[in-house]
């Protein structure tokens, strides 16, 4: 099964008679994505606790908790993968019932198509979607460039570095040109090296596209690294109980931040809503 679930036309997602919902009196028109007194249980588990989130247009949150405690959970709403048991998620003022299109969605572990070469992963979407063959090779070479993979192009999955995979698997994502992009964990399996190597050209990658990014991390660095704020997650039944907001300007060194007293200071706040 593909790693990217870029969220394909649903019937539940076709525009309702009437337009779609509109957005509550006290959300700011550039608010992009809005969780709204979200509660999610499982059977007698609650998992998700009158949550709310406002997340505006080409914002960059980290949402950082201790394991277990519903951030993919949440992801899964936003995406519409699930509804929740009580409150509604917004998107562009439009109510989430089902899959979007334009929502893109990444996990952790790449799982690229092994039988077809990084380029032809990345054009993967795009024929799924009738996109013509030129102009998915045209989008393709793109992000093999955006990415530092142009040599790679021709390689299936076997000969590429899990670095490598990871960036194929986000060129995949990137060439749907999602307005909502979900990353759960997306650096998780990659060593500290490669990890560090891709999160600027990520972050570059984000400033250029406007893209509102949701991105579910366990490591509080790389929260700081790129978010422009962390929000932080209680234990079951998940809350969010801290929105820090991260005030460094970008382009962002991490080896350079690291040595700042506002750094140490923001990780050491986030650290403790992690306990909470
Ligand atoms: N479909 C489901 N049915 C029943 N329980 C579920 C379901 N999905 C998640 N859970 C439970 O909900 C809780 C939150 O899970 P979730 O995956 O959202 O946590 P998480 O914060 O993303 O964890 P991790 O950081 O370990 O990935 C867990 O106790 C999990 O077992």
């Amino acid at each position: 099964m593909s790693n990217l679930k870029i969220l394909e036309d649903h019937p539940r997602n076709l525009p309702k008679a009437g337009g779609v919902d509109m957005l509550a009196e006290n959300v700011s028109t550039e608010t992009k994505i809005h969780v709204d007194k979200v509660s999610q249980r499982f059977g007698q588990t609650e998992v998700l606790r009158d949550v709310n989130l406002q997340i505006k247009e080409g914002e960059f949150i980290a949402l950082v908790g201790m394991s277990g405690c519903g951030k993919t959970t949440l992801l899964n709403l936003i995406a519409g993968l699930a509804n929740p048991s009580r409150g509604q998620i917004q998107i562009a003022g439009a109510t989430v019932n089902g899959p979007r299109k334009s929502t893109g969605y990444m996990f952790a572990r790449d799982a690229l198509l092994p039988w077809r070469t990084a380029n032809d992963n990345i054009t993967y979407g795009l024929q799924l979607r009738g996109v013509p063959k030129r102009i998915r090779d045209e989008k393709a070479r793109y992000w093999l460039r955006q990415l530092g993979l142009e040599a790679a192009g021709d390689r299936f999955r076997a000969q590429l570095s899990q670095g490598m995979r990871q960036r194929v698997a986000l060129g995949r994502t990137m060439a749907l040109e999602p307005d909502v992009l979900l990353l759960d964990e997306p650096f998780a399996a990659l060593d500290a090296q490669t990890k560090q190597d891709i999160m600027p050209q990520f972050a570059q990658l984000w400033a250029e596209s406007g893209t509102t990014i949701v991105l579910v991390t366990h490591d509080i660095d790389e929260a700081i690294a790129l978010a422009d704020r962390v929000v932080v997650m209680g234990r079951l039944p998940g809350r969010i109980v801290m929105d820090v907001p991260v005030p460094f300007k970008r382009p962002r060194d991490v080896n350079s931040l690291l040595d700042e007293a506002d750094y140490r200071e923001i990780r050491h706040t986030v650290r403790k809503g992690l306990m909470s």
